[in-house]
């Protein structure tokens, strides 16, 4: 039997009085491209920096590749590359320098034709001799994003790596991941922007305040809210809540629909009721107004 890429059992940390990770069950199979999504503050960082051995959580177990991360740390450190959220490094290194240095870390010579890879994919060719110092925020973004592949970890994970990254490159990056995935390595990524992990990610985790509060497939959570919306700028829009439909801050009241039969009936109810339909449109359900109704209901 193949073991989980990720297993994370009942993780706790507190800062002070601060419950950031209030017991979080996880587990991401191998070749999973996974999504951690939540709020500022949720508890996303901290649950990557306990797998990486860089917080010491209060509880719970971490096991990156079956490996525990406390009891057997060299080898599940050496399974796992994490992108860091911050953008911290050592202004004098070269960008092949600073490669072949974390290299070194994970006692691996002679790895620059690996290395080159990395910055061709990455496209940092031209960058390979230019001090960190010298380079722009994206391009700073994509040598972390080098910086932890360069031991070939079977279990990548990236904190928000396209902030602060133009749209092109974004789509670069998300190649060269999706590249990875496809070669068997395991994504989990956490980010804002959520039409991207819609896109990418077939399996969702969403934290708020330290738990999971809703787990399944990307497919699944767009089903399980209603998968259809109907938007309608009503003449008198403060009539919206009494039709069953919810007002937006934009003015546009709006039926959460399962299914396109359900459109006529609504349309019905409201023709009843007198209500004068000055815009129409219909929308599919997005990750993002599913995020916003888990977020609420949680
Ligand atoms: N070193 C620390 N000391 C004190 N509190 C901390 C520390 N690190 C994180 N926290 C707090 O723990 C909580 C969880 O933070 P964390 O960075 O894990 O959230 P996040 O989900 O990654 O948020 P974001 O989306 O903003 O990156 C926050 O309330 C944060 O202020």
């Amino acid at each position: 039997m193949t073991c989980p890429a990720l297993r994370i059992v009942s993780a706790t940390k507190r800062y002070g009085t601060l419950q950031a990770l209030a017991g979080v069950d996880l587990e991401v199979a191998q070749g999973e491209f996974f999504g951690l999504l939540g709020p500022n503050g949720a508890g996303k960082t901290t649950l990557i920096s306990a797998l990486s051995g860089l917080v010491r959580p209060d509880g719970g177990i971490f096991e990156v590749m079956g490996h525990n991360v406390v009891t057997d740390y060299r080898n599940a450190r050496r399974k796992l590359g994490v992108v860091p959220q911050e953008l911290v490094f050592d202004p004098f290194f070269s960008v092949r320098e600073l490669l072949r240095i974390q290299s070194g870390y994970f006692g691996i010579r002679g790895n620059d034709d690996w290395i080159d890879e990395i910055l061709a994919n990455l496209d940092l060719t031209a960058k390979a001799g230019a001090n960190m110092r010298m380079l722009s925020g994206g391009m700073k973004r994509r040598v972390l994003v080098a910086q932890a592949l360069v031991h070939r970890p079977p279990v990548i994970v990236l904190d928000e790596p396209t902030a602060g990254v133009d749209v092109e490159l974004r789509q670069g990056l998300w190649q060269f991941i999706r590249k990875l995935n496809r070669d068997g390595h395991t994504i989990v990524l956490t980010t804002h922007y959520l039409e991207e992990a819609e896109a990418l990610c077939g399996r969702i985790a969403m934290l708020k305040a330290g738990r999971v509060v809703a787990l399944d497939t990307t497919e699944n959570l767009l089903r399980r809210f209603a998968s259809h919306a109907l938007r309608v700028r009503l003449e008198r829009p403060e009539n919206a809540s009494a039709l069953g439909a919810t007002l937006s801050d934009s003015g546009w009241a709006e039926f959460a629909l399962e299914r396109y039969e359900d459109v006529e009936p609504a349309l019905a109810r409201l023709r009843e009721a007198g209500g004068r339909i000055l815009e129409m449109r219909l929308g599919e359900a997005d990750l993002e107004r599913v995020f916003v109704e888990v977020m609420n209901r949680a």
